[in-house]
């Protein structure tokens, strides 16, 4: 019955296959969401799109003019993502940042935004680089021979955040096999069917969470890690330790509560921002550094002059500071055109609030509606990148990067709902690059699999079985 909801609004819409909509691929699991994205925003020529997953209308936006009033200029209008929220089901991912709502998220944002500033990265860098310094430990056991990289990349992510956020040193590349890698790796693995759909119901069919009470990570994985987390708190108070991490601040807001404050954490909402820190910030993490690698592998000439201005900044400040990645240009541009070509998160994701007017054409959106706009399409769309699928740092430098239409580049979201972690996941990333590159060479192998094929069911970009490069010492 819903699905001539479009065309009853005079939207161009795709033609809903029944009952599924026009997720029927990825539901199906061949066809990994990215490519799916890139197929709608191809096939139509409009601002906007109209598409069904299963009876409930979304609109993809396509004009990165009506992008920018969704996400900052009207962003009052489009503030929450449509994601389900069930506290009786969920309450650990109920109260995350990613999944808060309304007033709630911007009490919640406020009171986190602090531990991400200029200021804090400073700060935690030191522990950035003893992870990066076991990287290439990692790598000095490894040489000469193919390392699994993703695998490589998932405990360096999991290290950094480990220590950076919660003060806990998680060894998982010092030692073979580690409970807390374990137990991040299965937060938000998709290998089961359970697990896809219920992340999937989370974001595309929100009633399936309630009739099946489904949560949207694994449940044994969130325990362990709010067990953790609880655990930490008790320490630090006990011996008064100080680290300025999450654990910190959120310990030291939850002290200065008032009786006015109109948001109060309690046990069970600090736990939750650590469990989002892991399943927003460990898979994004780790695949950015890993698909750097992998276009390297294919550019030697790329890495070769990577290579250079990493050793070149090096010697100049005689170690890697904070100040030394920073000024690391090519670095950064290297890392902005590899989150083109590989956006983690082919979309993003918002409801309206109220009844919305587009001015451009007059159409009025229902409040409620499921609004989705195509990262992948945009990053792929020659108009904006021409020769997309060429992988080329020269359009993030000095004299390029203004020609990109704002709205157009979107990898970590934009206006006040965007990636609350972009400055750790970037600063991150550049050390292990930096780290890894200075004196390591990354060559392709007989079994890395070229092009990359994705994993069809997993909400990432991530890539199937692996990703194996030859590592090998310069
Ligand atoms: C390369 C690494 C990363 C990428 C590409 C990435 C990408 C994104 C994107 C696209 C969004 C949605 C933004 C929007 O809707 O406008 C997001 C949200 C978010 N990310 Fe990241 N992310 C990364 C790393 C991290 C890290 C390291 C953390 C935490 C330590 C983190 C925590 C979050 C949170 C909490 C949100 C929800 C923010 C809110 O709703 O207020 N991310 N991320």
């Amino acid at each position: 019955k819903n699905h001539n909801y479009w065309e009853s609004r005079g939207v161009p819409f795709e033609k809903p296959v029944f009952f599924v909509g026009n997720f029927y691929k990825i539901l199906a699991g061949k066809q990994h969401i990215s490519y799916r994205m890139r197929e709608i925003y191809n096939s139509f020529n409009t601002p906007y799109i109209g598409i069904y997953i299963f009876h409930q209308p979304n609109l993809v936006i396509k004009s990165p003019d009506l992008v920018k009033k969704i996400l900052v200029k009207d962003f009052d209008k489009f503030i929450n993502r449509r994601v389900a929220t069930n506290e009786a089901v969920d309450p650990i991912a109920t109260h995350t940042l990613f999944s808060a709502q309304d007033q709630v998220w911007k009490n919640l944002r406020a009171k986190i935004s602090p531990v991400f500033t200029s200021g804090k990265m400073k700060l935690m860098f030191p522990l950035m680089k003893e992870c990066g310094s076991d990287l290439v430990e990692y790598l000095d056991k490894r040489n000469g021979e193919v390392v699994e990289v993703r695998n490589m990349t998932k405990k360096f992510a999991v290290d950094i955040i480990s220590s950076c956020a919660f003060g806990i040193n998680a060894y998982c590349l010092k030692e073979e096999s580690s409970e807390i890698m374990k137990v991040t790796t299965k937060l938000m693995d998709l290998k089961s069917f359970v697990r896809t759909f219920s992340i999937f119901s989370y974001f595309f069919a929100p009633m399936f969470v309630d009739i099946f009470r489904l949560t949207f990570v694994d449940k044994t994985s969130s325990n362990y890690l709010v067990k953790i987390f609880n655990t930490t708190i008790k320490e630090r108070q006990k011996q008064n330790i100080v680290r300025h991490d999450l654990i910190d601040l959120l310990n030291n807001l939850k002290q200065k509560e008032t009786f006015n404050d109109s948001y109060k954490f309690d046990d069970i909402k600090m736990a939750a921002q650590a469990v989002a820190f892991f399943s927003a910030g460990n898979d994004t993490t780790s695949l950015a550094i890993s698909f750097v690698l992998y276009e390297l592998a294919l550019h030697p000439e790329i890495q070769t002059r990577l290579r250079k201005e990493i050793t070149d900044i090096f010697q100049k400040y005689g170690d890697f500071t904070y100040e030394a990645i920073n000024e690391m240009k090519y670095l950064d541009m290297v890392l902005n055109e590899t989150l083109r070509m590989y956006p983690l998160t082919s979309f993003l994701n918002r409801k309206s609030a109220t009844k919305y007017t587009f001015e451009e054409t007059g159409f009025t959106l229902d409040e409620d509606v499921s609004i989705i706009v195509p990262v992948a399409g945009l990053h792929f769309d020659p108009e904006y990148f021409p020769d997309p699928e060429k992988f080329d740092p020269e359009r993030f430098s000095d004299a390029n990067k203004h020609k990109i239409v704002p709205y157009t580049y979107l990898p970590f979201g934009d206006g006040p709902r965007n990636c609350i972690g972009q400055r750790f996941g970037i600063l991150a990333s550049k050390v292990a690059l930096a780290f890894s590159l200075k004196d390591f060479v990354f060559e392709k192998a007989a079994v890395t699999s070229v092009p990359l094929q994705f994993e069809a069911r997993s909400l990432f970009m991530t890539n199937k079985s692996g990703l194996q490069l030859k590592a090998v010492r310069i």
